[in-house]
């Protein structure tokens, strides 16, 4: 995945101030800064959600608002294949209540990409069997836990084999005795390297600990851009360490 350039005006406010970023496959990212520093609407972007006003995305090789075949703005149908080659999870993981687990997970193989039926089931299974939900393929939602339900949300998204995973604070909807679990599951996606990850968090031991690499956002800028280990133990600037601070202390 790769950033170049990339600036977002709120009204008066320029919310994303030129951000430059290149994301190697197999990569877990993390995300932190201040609330109000600009970490959603820069995944709203990499989401396709919004447009920038300045400033290119490329994933997997593929730009993002140019439809390479004919070098013009992309439509449409171009931005439709960029979307899927992104997964995405949010907050509040949206499955359909009156589908099971299973079919949450293999609506999509199924009806976007075109999957028969059986193999989309199997698809679905494998990547349920992934986040530790096997047994509970036949559940619906409503029978799930909070926890649960956003593994359902992440094997969904995993089944699209996207070239990247979005996550936006995944954990923050959960009852604290919950989060572990997804972690968990996040944590043994980035030790596996099959996967590109650029994960929004406020679980600074999470970024630390399964991050590769962390990048402090502050006031629509990347201030800090290290090794996890390493800007964890030693950030460069005064407002990140003034932040991890005041996260820690809270
Ligand atoms: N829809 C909107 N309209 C106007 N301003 C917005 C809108 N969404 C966000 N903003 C502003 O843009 C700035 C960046 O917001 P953003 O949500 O990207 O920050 P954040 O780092 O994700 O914060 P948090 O950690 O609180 O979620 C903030 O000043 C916010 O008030």
């Amino acid at each position: 995945m790769v950033l170049r350039g990339l600036r977002k005006r709120r009204g008066p406010l320029e919310v994303l101030r030129g951000i430059d970023l290149d994301i190697p496959a197999g990569q877990t990212v993390a995300l932190i800064g201040p609330s109000g520093s600009g970490k959603s609407t820069l995944l709203r972007l990499l989401m396709t959600l919004e447009r920038p006003d300045a400033g290119s995305i490329e994933i997997g090789g593929v730009p993002m608002w140019t439809d390479p075949r004919t070098g013009r703005p992309a439509g449409a149908a171009h931005l439709h294949r960029v979307r899927g080659r992104i997964g995405m999870v949010f907050q509040h993981f949206n499955l359909f209540p009156h589908m099971t687990a299973l079919r949450n997970v293999a609506e999509a193989p199924r009806h976007v990409l075109g999957l028969p039926r059986a193999e989309a089931e199997a698809r679905a299974r494998e990547y349920l069997a992934q986040v530790g939900l096997a047994d509970k393929a036949d559940a619906h939602p409503a029978g799930l836990s909070g926890g649960q339900r956003q593994r359902v949300a992440i094997a969904r998204a995993l089944a699209m084999r996207p070239d990247v995973m979005l996550f936006d604070e995944v954990t923050s909807a959960l009852d604290p005795e919950l989060v572990g679990g997804v972690l968990e599951i996040l944590q043994e996606l980035s030790a596996s390297r099959a996967m590109t990850m650029l994960i929004v968090t406020h679980q600074m031991k999470f970024a630390e600990r399964s991050a590769d690499r962390t990048l402090f956002l502050d006031q629509g800028s990347i201030i800090e851009d290290a090794p996890s280990a390493e800007l964890f133990r030693a950030p460069r600037t005064e407002r990140a360490r003034q932040f991890l601070q005041a996260v820690i202390d809270g």
